[in-house]
Parts: structure tokens; sequence; C-alpha cells
């Protein structure tokens, strides 16, 4: 392959998915690398990780100088494009606004974006034929090198699409799995975002049997109009790369499932200890990460991008009357969550219907908060989360307009208003999370001497103390506490 073939879409279609299914078929994917399942969000901020990925992908990739430097420039500089099928202009606005967030999150500077208002998808190249015709002179005046487009293209439309206007065309879902590889920090993560990145290329595999055939010697290459399936030896090998990647996701599915195993055992653990759990839900850029740095004082990454947090990160909090639980963050969630990532991510979001309680963020100063609230639910839903209490948390009251929080705070059964900038109804909300967390099954009295200090710490760690008070014989107690406390008690109950 000449330099400047790669110069043409063509070429830059093939050279970007070459590296991809590159590197899915390497025997050791990048996660897994060392990366410990303890690493949870508050080691490396963003940038930082950000040049990592950079440089990674690099190495795989490295050719010559020139092509560094020009596939640098090629993934930032995009034109966003939406079909509007229902709703008001606004929400459809809204939608291409979230698009733009999501593009700038995974590194891109966003140069324009328009939206087609039309009654479905062209089924040919997702916007009309003409539409597609103007959206090239947009990219040409604009200088961009990719279109993405808001919602998940099938194989077929993106190449086609990418006919028309001749730069590299992405869409939505491959634009979240993208941010997801960028962001997922655990092995478990890792290997779910992999295993969905898989589950999402391997049917668009034979769009690029072109630069697979080519890749091999074989005659594709160059040949005009073989931008589906091209035969001869270019579909063998499609063929076996396609084998290779199913064979790679069923190994992936089993580690998934042990990681899961040890992820349950761990939970089980905090579950024998009766140690009551929190789990903090919401759209993404909510503010659920710096919710849980105002809970706890954990420094977890908190930033102005979508998808900051992608692992659970679990941190032991208190509540004001001295009761110990656990308060995990999750990822953010988003409408149109690709089919894949539910599934994908199902393991990290049964977390959220294990919990005792779910702090669902909501943005308040968010022009459609209703909109992520319904959005969120859908997906608690879809993991049985239904039967867990839910605090709905109205955040950045700071900034929001009051009206709104009042017209949430009326509409939710169970909200409160806070800012997680200047502290404002956090300790309200901390005296909440008191009230709605269950309370210890057994209510006893017992005198425990002061040799057996040990027990009187832990029934104010996992129980609820009701009376105290030092006796000369030991601490006389009136509490709550759960099953394995009680038996420990028993010795000293009055
Ligand atoms: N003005 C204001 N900004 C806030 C508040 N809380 C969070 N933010 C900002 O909102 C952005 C997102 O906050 P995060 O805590 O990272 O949000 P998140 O929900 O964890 O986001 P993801 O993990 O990406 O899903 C950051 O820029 C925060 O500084 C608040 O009370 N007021
Ligand atoms: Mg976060």
């Amino acid at each position: 392959m000449t330099f400047s073939s790669s110069l043409s879409h063509r070429g830059q279609r093939s050279t970007e998915t070459d590296r991809r299914a590159d590197a899915l078929m390497e025997e050791d994917v990048a996660w897994g690398n060392g990366f410990s399942d303890e690493r949870d969000g508050d080691q490396l901020d963003r940038s930082e990780r950000a040049a990592l990925r950079r440089v990674a992908g690099l190495s795989t990739e490295l050719q010559d100088v020139t092509e560094v430097e020009y596939r640098q420039l090629r993934l930032e500089r995009v034109v966003l494009v939406g079909v509007w099928t229902s709703g008001t202009a606004e929400e459809a606005d809204n939608s291409l606004a979230e698009l733009a967030a999501l593009a700038e999150t995974a590194g891109a500077m966003v140069l324009d974006g328009v939206i087609q208002r039309r009654d479905k998808p062209d089924p040919a190249t997702y916007i009309g034929s003409g539409k597609a015709r103007e959206l090239r002179d947009i990219v040409l005046e604009t200088g961009a090198d990719t279109v993405v487009c808001d919602g998940e293209l099938s194989p077929g439309q993106l190449i086609q699409l990418e006919d028309v206007v001749k730069v590299k065309v992405v869409d939505r879902t491959a634009l979240i799995l993208d941010i997801f590889a960028q962001h997922a920090k655990s092995r478990e993560g890792k290997a779910q975002v992999s295993l969905a990145q898989m589950q999402y290329m391997l049917p668009r595999l034979r769009g690029w049997g072109q630069s697979l055939s080519r890749q091999m010697g074989g005659g594709g290459s160059g040949s005009s109009g073989g931008g589906m399936a091209t035969r001869g030896p270019g579909e063998t090998k499609i063929e076996t790369d396609r084998r290779r990647i199913r064979e790679k996701m069923a190994k992936m599915r089993r580690e998934i499932a042990e990681m899961k195993t040890s992820r349950d055992v761990k939970r089980q653990e905090r579950r024998r200890y009766q140690v009551p759990s929190v789990a903090i839900a919401g759209y993404t850029n909510a503010g659920k990460s710096s919710l849980l740095n105002r809970l706890t004082g954990a420094g977890v990454l908190v930033e102005n991008a979508l998808f900051a947090t992608l692992d659970p990160t679990v941190r032991r909090a208190e509540t004001p009357s001295g009761r110990i639980y656990t308060l995990a963050d999750t990822v953010g969630f988003v409408r149109h969550l690709p089919h894949h990532l539910v599934e994908a991510f199902r393991s990290t979001m049964e977390e959220v219907g294990d919990s005792d309680l779910i702090l669902h963020v909501v943005d308040g100063s968010h022009p459609a908060p209703e909109e992520q609230l319904a959005a969120v639910r859908e997906v608690i839903r879809d993991v049985g989360a239904t039967d867990v209490p839910e605090i709905v948390v109205v955040n950045k009251a700071d900034i929001a307009d009051p009206l709104v929080v009042q017209r949430l705070l009326r509409a939710e059964r169970h909200a409160i208003a806070v800012s997680t900038h200047t502290g404002a109804g956090i300790d309200e909300l901390l005296d909440l999370i008191d009230r709605e967390l269950p309370r210890p099954a057994v209510e006893l009295a017992a005198l425990v001497p002061y040799t057996d200090g040990g027990l009187v710490s832990r029934v104010h760690a996992e129980g609820e103390v009701l009376e105290e008070e030092h006796t000369a014989e030991g601490t006389r107690l009136r509490a709550r506490v759960h099953e394995e406390l009680a038996a420990a008690l028993r010795p000293h109950t009055v």
C-alpha cells in the first residue's frame, strides 16, 4: 500500500478498520495489562489516560511519521448529523448537543452539526441523498475528516454515506464504545468494553473485506466498487478473522464470568457483615462522582466530560449517627445506550439492583432533566432494580433554574435539592440516607464489660445505638444490630 492510497477516502476507512480489526485480534487486547481490579478512578486524571491511550494506539499502527500526524489530525475534526423523526425541535437540538458532548469527550473537535427532519432514516444513506451531498459541502467547507451520525447505522448505510461525503462516517454506538474503551479502567470494565466492541464489529466485518484482503496481498484492494465484500482470498481471510473474533469473544465471556464471581464474593462478604449499601446512579455528567466525594471525601475523578467514571468505585461512608454503609459510584447512563453495552454492563448495573438504596442524581441545570430521569429509570428497570428505594438528588442547585428545581421536587415523591459544589443540601441528604437505610433486625439490651470494648465499637459501626451509658460494670447498651452481632452479644444481654 502506498501512502497516497491511504489518503483516498476508501483508504481512510481501510487503515482505520485495519487498525481496529488488528487490535481486536491481537492475543492480548489492551485490557489485563497490569491494571489491577482495585484501580478505581483516583489514580490517573483523564488527560493522562487519554495520552496513554493515544500512545498505545499508535504503537500498533505506526508505519511512518507522516501517517502518525495524519491520524492525530484525522480523529479530531468532526461534523455531526442527526435525523429528527419525532418530538420537538428542542428535543432534536438537545440530542445533537449531547452528541457533541460525547464527541468532545472522545477527543474530537466539533465543527458543525446538522439535523434533517424526516419520517425515518434513509435506508441507504441515513439522511436523504440530496442532504448527503449538502453534507459533503459542509465537510469540504469546514475541513472535517469525520462525520458522526446520531444513531446506529447499518453497515450498508455507513458505507454508502461514506461514499457520498468521502470522509469517515461513525455512528453514535461506535462513538460511545470508543469513549467506553478510553475510560474503562478495571480489568473487568476493559473486558466488557472489548466484548461489546467485538459484538458491534462482527457484523460489520464484511464491509472491510477490501482492507483485510489487501492486507494479505489479495487482489481486492484497488478495484472500484469493492466496498462491500470482496471475493477470493479476502473472503477466506474474513471468515478466519470472524472465527478468531468469535473464539476471542467466547474466551472473554468466560473470563468476565470469573471476574464477576470474585466481585460477587466481595459483595457477599459485605452482605455477611450486613453493611447496608447505597448506589449512586444517574445520567452521565449529573455529578455522581462529585456527590461521592462530598459524602465520603474520597478523591474520585471528577471532570466535565461524559463518562468520566466507568468502573464502580465503592467507598465506605458513615451516617451522621455513626452507622457504616458502602457508597458505590456507577457508570453514567445515556439515552440510546447501545444494546450491546447494556448487556455488557449488566454486571456493573447489578450492583445498583443489589443495593439497599439508590441515590438517583439528576442535573437540575440540564435543559431536560425529566428525560434523563426517565432514561435512567428505564435501565434500572432493565436490570430488575425496581424494588430498591430511590432518593432523587437534584444536583447543581447552584446553577439550576429555581423553578425547574421546584418542578422536580414537586414531581418526585422522594427528592432533595443539593449542590455538591457549594455543599447546599448535603447535610439534609445525609440525614435522609440515615433514615432510609434498612434498620438492623434485632433490638436488644446488653451490658458489655470494658474488657469486651471491641464489641461496643462494632455495635456503633454495624448497628444502631439507641441508648448508651457507661456504668461501673461496663457499657450499658440498647441497640439494633444484625443477627450475627446479636449472637456475639448474647452472653451480655440483659
Ligand atoms: N455548578 C455545579 N457543577 C457541578 C455540581 N456537581 C457537579 N458539577 C460538575 O458537573 C460535571 C460532572 O461531574 P461528575 O461528578 O464527574 O459527574 P458524573 O455523574 O460522575 O459523570 P460521569 O461519571 O461522566 O457519568 C463536573 O464538571 C462537575 O464539576 C454542582 O453542584 N454544581
Ligand atoms: Mg463519574
